[in-house]
């Protein structure tokens, strides 16, 4: 089977710290996955290990059957975009342009953008709602319309495979919601296959197909979210007491934590 992501006994030092301990998983094509697990446990460097920001060992991470090792940036890019953690951006360009940034992957070097990549870029600045946005600096909009844009760069990369890092923890809860119903769609209607770090637990549950916990650069649990979520692996991993209930809304877990 082809997966877009298998990961193959992946382990990362930072110096003498060995931040990701021999991880193995599989992504699986258009389904919504949902990494968590605490501050530190590796959730980002196992991500940049997979968009080649740091240098994965050959045989450990293969996108679509090819060897990362062996892909060139600009044909990882055209597989896999990411919206990082943090979206702030030096200049400001405007939002069109920052969208435009997508297509580079698939324009030769010093080429202009041609009236398809125009019309890809406005596609996804419709999809995410902010086209009206086109024409404003990217550093002079709020906070979740920048997170949008950077969104629709990633869409503008035709990629088939989306990731996203922490991407609601600076937003209020409407532009939560927002962000990651874009997502779902995309997952959904669009195909794409999303991997997403969130911190919400109950947001993961409700909204991935498939889960992944991380501990102390280890995956402890992954599988669906009835299976991962459970009071015995909350505890272990984030030291907190949980109630648990089904949501009465959908029928999937749903946690309170027990605050004294
Ligand atoms: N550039 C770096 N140099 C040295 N150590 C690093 C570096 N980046 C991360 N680390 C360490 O690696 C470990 C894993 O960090 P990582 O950022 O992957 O965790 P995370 O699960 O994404 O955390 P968070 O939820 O806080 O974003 C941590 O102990 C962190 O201090």
């Amino acid at each position: 089977m082809v997966y877009p992501i298998k990961v193959n006994n992946l382990s990362w030092y930072f110096g003498e710290s060995k931040v990701l301990k021999n991880i193995s998983t599989s992504i699986e094509e258009n389904k919504f996955t949902c990494i968590i697990g605490p501050n530190g446990s590796g959730k980002s460097t196992f991500l940049r290990n997979i968009l080649k920001l740091l240098e994965p060992k050959k045989k450990s991470i293969y996108v679509y059957n090819e060897d990362i090792v062996k892909l060139r940036y600009k044909d990882l890019a055209k597989k896999i975009a990411s919206v990082p953690q943090n979206t702030m951006v030096d200049f400001d360009f405007t939002v069109m342009d920052i969208v435009l940034m997508g297509r580079s992957p698939h324009l030769r070097r010093f080429e202009a953008e041609s009236k398809k990549d125009f019309e890809i870029a406005e596609k996804a600045m419709k999809i995410t709602n902010i086209w009206h946005l086109k024409d404003r600096g990217i550093n002079r909009i709020s906070g979740g319309e920048r997170q949008r844009a950077i969104i629709a760069r990633a869409l503008a990369q035709e990629s088939d495979i989306l990731i996203l890092d922490e991407p609601i923890s600076h937003l209020d809860i409407h532009h939560q919601i927002d962000v990651l119903n874009i997502a779902k769609e995309l997952c959904d209607k669009k195909n794409l296959t999303v991997i997403a770090v969130l911190h919400d637990l109950n947001f993961a549950i409700q909204y991935s197909d498939y889960l992944i916990l991380f501990h102390e650069g280890k995956i402890v649990a992954e599988g669906l979210p009835e299976k991962v979520i459970t009071q015995e692996n909350i505890k272990h991993v984030y030291n907190i007491d949980v109630y648990m209930m089904k949501n009465p809304l959908n029928g999937k877990p749903h946690i309170i934590p027990i605050v004294r």
